[in-house]
C-alpha cells in the first residue's frame, strides 16, 4: 500500500471479531506482508535460533498477547497502534478513549530532538570548580573525539552536540565533577552510542581535570528527549448514560489534583500511564525499563514525586489534558531490529522517525491515564476492568474454548469475577 494513504482507525465491530479476522482486517488497512502478519501473530517467527542471538542462556521463548488500540487520531492522522500486554481492560480502556478524543479532533504531540545524555564521573579532584572550568574549556576536543567514534550518526545530522559539567562538591567520597555529553542519537535509542562517546572522551576528561574517571554511562533520566501530547474535550463529547459531561469533567480534576499532591496516588496514577506507554514500547522490540526509568524519574524531578499528565479546564470549559515525559526509543539497534514483530508493529504504524514513534507512545498513555481517572471518578475500577479480567479468571478455573466467555459473562453478571465462583459454575454446567 503508499504508505501515503490515509487509513481509518475506526474499526467498527473489531471487538467481536475472531483474532484471525481481526489480523485480516489490520493487513487490509494498513497493507501488512504475509509475513509482517505471521510475525504478529506470533506464528514462530521469532525463533529459538534468533532468540540464541538475542540474549544469553537462552531456553525458549515466552510469549504475550498482542492487541490492536483502535480509533486513535494523532495529529490528523488515524492510526492503528499494537500493544503488547497481559493485562485485561488495557486494550479496550485506550480505543475508548481515543474514540472519544477523535469526536474532539484528536490528539497533538510534539517532541523534542532525540537528545541524550552520557555521564563522565570524575572523582580525586581537589578544585571541583576549577576542573568545571578546564572540562568547559577543551569542550571542542571533547565533541570532536566524541564524534570521531560514530561518523554514520553524525553524516545523519546527529553527534555530540555540546556538553555539561555539574559539580557535587561535598559527596561522601570527596568532591565529584560530572561530565555530560549532550548527543543527537537521531533514529536510535542511543544507549551503546553515547556509551561508546563517553569511554571515547574520558583519557581527555582525566588530563584537563587531573581527576580519575569512573562511570561512563548514559543517563536514563532523558529530560532532553520529552514527547508530549494533548487532548482537548468538550463537556458534551465526556457524558455518559450514568454521568453528565461536567460530573466526569470534575471527577478527572479532583482525581488529578489528588496525584498532583500525594505521592501514594501519584505512582499508581503513572503506572496507570505506563499501561499504555509500555506495551507499545514492548510491541516495538523497545527497553521498557529504560523508559520507566526514565519516566519516575521525570515524575520527581521537583523534589516531590508527582503526576506525569496534567489535567485542567480551558476558558471555553473544555478539559486539556496533556502528557510529556523522557522518550528514549529507537527504531534501530536493540531489538527493534531483531524481533520481526517488532519490525512488523513499527510498519502497522508507518512510523517514520524515533519521534514519532515516541509521540504515539505518549498519545497511547494519555489516553490510558484518561480511561482510568474517568472510571475511578465515576463507577470505580472494578465494572469495566473485571469484565474483561473475568476471562482469565475463567480460565484459571479450567474453563476452555465457549466455556471462557460464557462463564466470564456470568460472573460479570453476578458482580462475583472469583476463581472459586468461575469453579462452580462450570461445575454446574458439566
Ligand atoms: C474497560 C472499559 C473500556 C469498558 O467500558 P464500557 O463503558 O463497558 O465500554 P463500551 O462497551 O461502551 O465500549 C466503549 C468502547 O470501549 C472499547 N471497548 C470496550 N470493551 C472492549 C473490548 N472488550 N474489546 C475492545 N474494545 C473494547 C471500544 O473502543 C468501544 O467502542 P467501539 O469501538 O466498540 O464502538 C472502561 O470501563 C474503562 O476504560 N475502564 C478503565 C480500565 C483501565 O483503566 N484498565 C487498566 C487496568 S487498571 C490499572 O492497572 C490502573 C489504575 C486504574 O490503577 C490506574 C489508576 O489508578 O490511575
Ligand atoms: N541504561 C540503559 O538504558 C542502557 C541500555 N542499553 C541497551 O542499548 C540498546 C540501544 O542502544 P542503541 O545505541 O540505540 O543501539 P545500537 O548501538 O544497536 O544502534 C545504534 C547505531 O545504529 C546506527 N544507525 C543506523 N541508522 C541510524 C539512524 N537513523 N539513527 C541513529 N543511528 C543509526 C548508528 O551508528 P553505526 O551504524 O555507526 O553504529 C548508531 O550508533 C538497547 O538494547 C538497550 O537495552 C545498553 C546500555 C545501557
Amino acid at each position: 500500500m503508499d504508505q501515503a494513504q490515509k487509513i481509518s482507525s475506526r474499526l467498527e465491530g473489531y471487538r467481536n471479531k475472531a483474532p484471525n479476522e481481526r489480523l485480516d482486517q489490520l493487513a487490509t488497512a494498513t497493507g501488512l506482508s504475509q509475513g509482517d502478519s505471521a510475525a504478529l501473530a506470533g506464528q514462530g517467527v521469532l525463533t529459538v535460533e534468533r532468540a540464541n542471538g538475542m540474549i544469553e542462556n537462552v531456553i525458549g521463548i515466552f510469549e504475550m498477547p498482542m492487541g490492536v488500540a483502535t480509533n486513535f487520531t494523532i495529529n490528523g492522522d488515524d492510526i492503528l497502534i499494537p500493544m503488547a500486554v497481559e493485562e485485561p481492560s488495557v486494550v479496550a480502556a485506550a480505543s475508548y478513549m481515543a474514540r472519544i478524543a477523535r469526536d474532539n479532533g484528536g490528539f497533538v504531540t510534539s517532541s523534542t530532538l532525540p537528545v541524550m545524555r552520557a555521564q563522565v564521573q570524575v572523582i580525586g579532584v581537589t578544585d571541583p570548580f576549577g576542573a568545571r572550568s578546564r572540562i568547559l574549556g577543551a569542550k571542542e576536543r571533547i565533541i570532536e573525539t566524541a564524534n570521531s567514534r560514530d561518523a554514520f550518526l553524525v553524516k545523519l545530522g546527529g553527534g555530540c552536540k555540546d556538553i555539561e559539567v555539574h559539580v557535587f562538591p561535598e559527596s561522601r567520597r570527596g568532591p565529584m565533577v560530572v561530565m555530560h555529553l549532550l548527543v543527537d542519537v537521531r533514529d536510535a535509542m542511543g544507549a551503546n552510542a553515547v556509551n561508546t562517546m563517553a569511554e571515547a572522551v574520558a583519557p581527555i576528561v582525566e588530563e584537563v581535570t587531573g581527576g580519575s574517571v569512573r562511570l561512563r554511562i548514559l543517563s536514563n533520566l532523558a529530560d532532553l528527549r520529552l514527547s508530549r501530547a494533548t487532548v482537548t474535550l468538550t463537556e458534551q463529547s465526556l457524558a455518559t448514560k450514568e454521568f453528565s459531561g461536567r460530573r466526569i469533567m470534575d471527577g478527572i480534576l479532583d482525581a488529578y489534583e489528588f496525584a498532583r499532591i500525594d505521592p501514594y496516588r501519584a505512582a499508581t496514577h503513572n503506572k496507570g500511564i505506563m499501561n499504555g506507554v509500555d506495551p507499545v514500547v514492548v510491541a516495538t522490540g523497545n527497553d521498557w525499563r529504560a523508559i520507566e526509568a526514565g519516566a519516575h524519574a521525570y515524575a520527581a524531578r521537583s523534589g516531590q514525586y508527582t503526576s506525569l499528565t496534567t489535567w485542567e479546564e480551558d476558558k471555553e470549559g473544555r478539559l486539556v489534558g496533556t502528557l510529556e515525559m523522557p522518550m528514549a526509543v529507537g527504531l534501530v539497534g536493540g531489538a527493534t531490529k531483531t524481533h520481526p514483530a517488532a519490525q512488523a508493529a513499527l510498519r502497522v504504524m508507518n512510523v517514520k522517525s524515533a519521534s514519532h514513534l515516541g509521540e504515539i507512545i505518549v498519545a497511547v498513555g494519555l489516553a490510558q491515564n484518561m480511561a482510568a481517572l474517568r472510571a475511578l471518578a465515576t463507577e470505580g475500577i472494578q465494572r469495566g476492568h473485571m469484565a474483561l479480567h473475568a476471562r482469565n479468571i475463567a480460565i484459571a478455573a479450567g474453563a476452555t474454548g465457549a466455556d471462557i466467555e460464557r462463564i466470564a459473562a456470568e460472573l460479570a453478571r453476578l458482580g462475583d469475577v472469583r476463581t472459586d465462583k468461575a469453579r462452580e459454575l462450570l461445575e454446574q454446567s458439566r
